[in-house]
């Protein structure tokens, strides 16, 4: 982890990643190894599964366009509770079992992240897909005092938007935002596949490296979670971050194995 001392990481952790216990302990083990070899994490996390498991318990029905969930005011709520009040709490709770290390933030918090209502486009044609936000500006100012005062921050991706109201912002979204915003030298996205198919569902085909502009390029055609995955590992890399790494979180210890560049991991974006 030599060259990664004194510098900041952005690590994105995936609802799919954070299903398995062991996983989770293991990622916490390893965020926990970083802070100690003098690297500065930032973890920014999802939780669509757990979203979608207690809007199924209370009977409501989760839907996505482009890779988004649309997002109704009652959608909203449970979003903003499960990440900010479970997801992130938890995780919190993992980070902070040897000491108190982790700190949990939401996008609101401190205003973090501002947000601005997003539109899915289908056919070239804008479509309302309720409380989605995009980030619009993002305020450093709270995670470095954290980082500075040797925390770890833990940031779930709810933004308020200057007309007041509380965003839905996809997880992917917002870490490649913060990381382009700290000018993070690496992001760190784990998730529930090896990395960018090529021509999937075709081919199980791993892309190694990826450059922007040809990402640019292919993003049209990425479907599912992985446009907005691909969409922020490009806007993070355009937006001065060193480079974007799409890790398997399903192996356990992937985010050290990632970082020390065990061969055959995960997909890089460069700039
Ligand atoms: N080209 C592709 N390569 C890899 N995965 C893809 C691709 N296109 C769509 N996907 C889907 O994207 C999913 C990852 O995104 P997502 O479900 O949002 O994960 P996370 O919870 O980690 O953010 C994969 O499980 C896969 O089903
Ligand atoms: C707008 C939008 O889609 N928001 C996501 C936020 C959580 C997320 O991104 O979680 P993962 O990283 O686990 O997918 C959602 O509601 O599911």
């Amino acid at each position: 982890m030599e060259p990664l001392r004194g510098h900041t990481v952005v690590v994105k952790y995936g609802g799919h990643a954070m299903t398995d216990d062991t996983l989770r302990r293991a990622f916490a083990q390893d965020v926990l190894t970083l802070r100690r070899a003098g690297v500065r994490p930032v973890v920014v996390h999802g939780g669509g599964p757990q979203i979608g498991a207690h809007l199924d318990r209370l009977g409501l029905k989760s839907s996505f366009l482009n890779g988004l969930r649309v997002t109704t005011p009652e959608t909203m709520e449970v979003v903003r509770m499960v990440l900010s009040g479970k997801v992130q709490k938890e995780l919190v709770g993992l980070l902070n079992e040897d000491g108190p290390y982790a700190v949990g933030l939401s996008g609101e918090d401190g205003r973090t992240l501002t947000a601005v209502k997003r539109y899915a486009e289908v056919a070239g044609e804008p479509v309302d897909i309720g409380l989605v936000g995009d980030v619009a500006r993002v305020n450093t100012a709270v995670v470095r005092i954290l980082l500075d005062s040797g925390h770890i921050p833990v940031v779930s991706s709810v933004g308020r938007g200057e007309d007041g109201q509380v965003y839905n912002v996809n997880a992917d979204t917002a870490a490649g935002a913060l990381a382009a915003a700290l000018g993070t030298r690496i992001l760190v996205v784990l998730t529930d596949v090896p990395g960018l198919y090529a021509d999937w569902p075709e081919s199980d085909r791993i892309v190694d490296r990826i450059g922007a502009g040809e990402l640019e390029r292919l993003l049209p055609e990425l479907n599912g979670g992985m446009g907005p995955k691909m969409e922020a590992c490009l806007r993070a890399v355009r937006g001065g971050v060193g480079a974007a790494r799409v890790l398997d979180g399903r192996a356990p210890h992937a985010l050290l194995d990632g970082l020390a560049g065990v061969v055959g991991t995960g997909t890089t974006i460069e700039p």
